[in-house]
């Protein structure tokens, strides 16, 4: 594989990945972003191909068996999560690829790939805003966002593994932070 270079976004459910993730995007377009699989059903609005690959677990049990998913985790009871081995075939110099994953799927892929990945902490302020954020998303219910405010807890403690830690209190702010950490990771020669 040429050089390839891999952004990492990660962060407990509801601090404002995807948000970042947008914004980075907007900023620097040569970033590619990967398309993880999952087995959670879609959100309103998502679609299959373009935020997520939508799968059955048979589906996904086999991407497993063929060596299709360079890790995966189960993020919640029977939803599963894993980032594709040809989403990541495609990174190189000129088109770096954007991960938004969860922090164990994160800490895989430091091992996998060492200095050519670049993994941001995305910290919510409190535990309190986050349970907050994920309630005004709308995209939960109570047992769901349990599990995810739970998960949230040892998720945020392992916040000193990553390459850098951006604190996503104000947006604008915590955008130009990424945009800053981002662009001196990919000038790195
Ligand atoms: N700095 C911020 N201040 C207030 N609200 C924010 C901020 N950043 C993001 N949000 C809002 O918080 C909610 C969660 O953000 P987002 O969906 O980006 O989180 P996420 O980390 O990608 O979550 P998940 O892991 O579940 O996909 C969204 O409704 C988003 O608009
Ligand atoms: N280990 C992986 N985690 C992933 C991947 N794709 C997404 N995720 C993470 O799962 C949770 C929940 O996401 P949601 O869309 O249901 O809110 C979140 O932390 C994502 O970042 C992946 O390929 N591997």
């Amino acid at each position: 594989m040429p050089e390839p270079r891999i952004v990492i976004l990660t962060a407990p459910s509801g601090a404002g990945k995807t948000t970042l993730a947008r914004r980075l995007q907007e900023a620097l377009p040569q970033l590619r972003f990967s398309v993880s699989a999952t087995t959670r059903p879609p959100r309103p609005g998502e679609r299959h191909g373009v935020d997520y690959y939508f799968l059955s677990e048979d589906e996904f049990r086999r991407l497993i068996e063929q060596g299709e998913l360079i890790e995966y985790e189960e993020v919640y009871p029977g939803r599963f999560y894993g980032t594709l081995r040809r989403e990541i075939e495609q990174a190189s110099r000129d088109h770096p690829v954007l991960l938004d994953i969860d922090v164990k799927g994160a800490l895989r892929v430091k091992e996998l790939f060492g200095d050519e990945a670049f993994a941001i902490f995305v910290q919510p302020p409190s535990l309190e805003a986050l349970a907050e954020r994920l309630r005004n998303r709308g995209t939960e219910d109570d047992a769901t966002l349990r599990q995810r405010l739970e998960r949230a807890r040892m998720e945020l403690a392992l916040a000193d593994r990553f390459d850098a830690v951006v604190v996503n209190d104000d947006l604008e702010r915590a955008a130009a932070e990424t945009l800053r950490l981002v662009r001196s990771f990919l000038e790195r020669p």
